[in-house]
């Protein structure tokens, strides 16, 4: 035998051992997370018991992260122990996640992302129909697209909670790739014609027109429905993301063609509970002011006053038309927070309606 195939044994062999000792570990913490759910029904009985704790899994994943010894790398480690708190989870109660379909959306991945690979991904059509999906308690949670780097928000996700009951349990952010898509079967055919929806064509608006410049643009409701039309019609192209170019059997005619090289979007977990604390958290509001000199001011001023971060803050024009304006509003900290608390309260002796959307996990993935 040859040095290398001795060496290359005794390593093999070690890491059959370790294969073995993770298994029964893993193993372990099935059982453990099994009778964790027999806890929780008998201090429960009879009643819906909450078996997905959205805080307690932040407060893993952040510990793994920081007590990682390398060499893999945090957000690699974390990864896995979702995909093992995911399948314990599944033993314990199974989970339906709505998203925003089609099958092979980003809204997908960040479900997958968010929840891990043991839950039942629902597609649905348009993101009103995930809120019904979740108001009506057919899924447990959904997910919904509410803002990109590079274009902004997303409006109906924002104007959704005005009139929906739903709180906000958790937000997942994703790095978006596009990549020019065609089947390879169609090779050798002129484009003619690409397919994108129309937040990504916005996100590689300059690619396009530096490279494809002329070539006729359709807009279609997802990016996975570009795929499927590309994958169907020769002289046709799409621009999706890296699932939809894996189910349709699509090939990259050119890779990552975002114009910005930071692409991010940002998905909110929607459910009906709210969340307790997790140490690290984040909360949103929605609020309506009085149409009066000094409006924002007021409305901002206690933030101010108390010290507490706001991460984001957006103008919707009022659905109702009574509303003269209503502020989305997030910022850092959980709302069982002292002075958070008395943030809010603050702000509701001036508001006309203030609308607690939730507080929840700042994204640990
Ligand atoms: O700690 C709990 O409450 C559990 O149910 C266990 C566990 C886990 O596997 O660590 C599983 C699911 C929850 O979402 C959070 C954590």
């Amino acid at each position: 035998m040859t040095d290398e195939a001795t060496r290359l044994g005794e390593l093999r062999k070690e890491i059959d051992s370790l294969d073995q000792q993770i298994m029964a570990l893993i193993s372990k913490r099935a059982e453990c997370a099994q009778e964790v759910a027999h806890v929780k029904m008998a201090a429960n009985p009879g009643e819906d018991v909450f078996f997905y704790r959205p805080e307690r899994e932040a407060q893993v994943l952040r510990r793994i992260k920081e007590q990682n010894p390398g060499p893999l790398a945090d957000e690699e480690m974390a990864r896995l122990f979702r995909e093992i708190m995911s399948a314990c989870l599944a033993l314990e109660k199974p989970m339906h996640i709505a998203f925003l379909g089609p099958i092979g959306t980003f809204t997908q991945a960040a479900a997958l992302k968010h929840f891990g690979h043991s839950v039942v991904s629902v597609p649905l059509p348009a993101i009103d129909a995930v809120f019904r999906e979740v108001e009506s308690g057919a899924a447990h949670y959904g997910v919904v697209p509410v803002e990109n780097s590079t274009e902004g928000m997303i409006n109906h996700t924002l104007d959704m909670f005005m009139s929906s009951p739903l709180k906000i349990c958790g937000e997942v952010q994703l790095r978006i790739h596009h990549h020019l898509l065609v089947n390879p079967a169609h090779e050798g055919q002129e484009i003619t014609r690409i397919y994108s929806h129309q937040q990504s064509f916005a996100q590689c608006r300059k690619w396009l027109d530096a490279n494809r410049y002329g070539v006729e643009r359709i807009t279609v409701s997802s990016n996975a429905e570009a795929a499927r039309r590309a994958a169907e019609e020769p002289g046709t192209a799409a621009i999706a993301g890296d699932m939809a170019a894996e189910l349709y059997g699509l090939e990259k005619l050119a890779n990552s063609i975002e114009d910005r090289p930071d692409n991010t979007t940002r998905f909110l977990i929607i459910g009906r509970e709210e969340v307790p604390a997790s140490g690290h958290d984040k909360s949103s509001i929605l609020v309506s002011m009085r149409n009066k000199p000094g409006a924002l001011y007021q409305l901002l001023e206690p933030f101010h006053k108390h010290n507490i971060s706001l991460t984001r803050i957006e103008t919707r024009p009022s659905p109702s038309g009574t509303w003269a304006y209503v502020f989305y509003i997030d910022f850092e900290g959980h709302m069982e927070d002292d002075t958070v608390h008395r943030v809010l309260s603050e702000i509701d002796d001036e508001a006309v309606e203030l609308k607690r959307l939730g507080s929840y996990p700042i994204g640990v993935l």
